[in-house]
């Protein structure tokens, strides 16, 4: 089995809803991507011959959704009101609507599904939330 790894970085603002401790509360976060492909198979022939896929087109993909995610602030679905986002939104906030929790886990294997369904055949990623505090997602 091959496998590659590249990594990228956003700062986005989130809250926990309905979590008892200071994560209730709204904060921002350097997330730290860590994003792992695998393939039993190298590419058989044209540029990417003898490459599970080019370095370059692994960190672009990784990058764009990172930079997609950069400076917003990540809102779960549901948990602010329509006046409170048509007020953020009036002030030229930036906001990322998710259909779940915004917690390491679900980041991670929302950036799995949103690669994967680029082709990049992804097998793991590492959603740092801390230095030291990482969710893994495996596909
Ligand atoms: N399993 C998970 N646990 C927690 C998550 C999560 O996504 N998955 N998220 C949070 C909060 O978002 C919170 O911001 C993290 O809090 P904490 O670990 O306390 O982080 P600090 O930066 O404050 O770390 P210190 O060690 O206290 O400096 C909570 N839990
Ligand atoms: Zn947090």
């Amino acid at each position: 089995m091959y496998g590659l790894k590249t990594e990228a970085s956003f700062d986005s603002a989130h809250f926990l809803t309905d979590y008892y401790g200071k994560c209730e509360n709204l904060h921002g976060h350097r997330w730290r991507m860590v994003v792992h492909l695998e393939s039993p198979d190298l590419q058989a022939d044209g540029t990417m011959k003898d490459m599970v896929m080019d370095f370059g087109v692994f960190k672009r993909a990784v990058r764009a959704l990172a930079e997609e995610l950069d400076h917003t602030f990540l809102v779960e679905e549901g948990s602010l009101s329509d006046a409170t986002l048509a007020a953020l939104e009036a002030e030229g906030f930036s906001l990322t609507i998710l259909p779940f929790r915004t917690t390491a886990e679900n980041l991670a294997r929302y950036a799995c599904e949103r690669l994967t369904e680029q082709g990049l055949p992804v097998s793991q990623v590492d959603m740092y939330e801390t230095p030291n505090n990482c969710a893994v997602y495996r596909a």
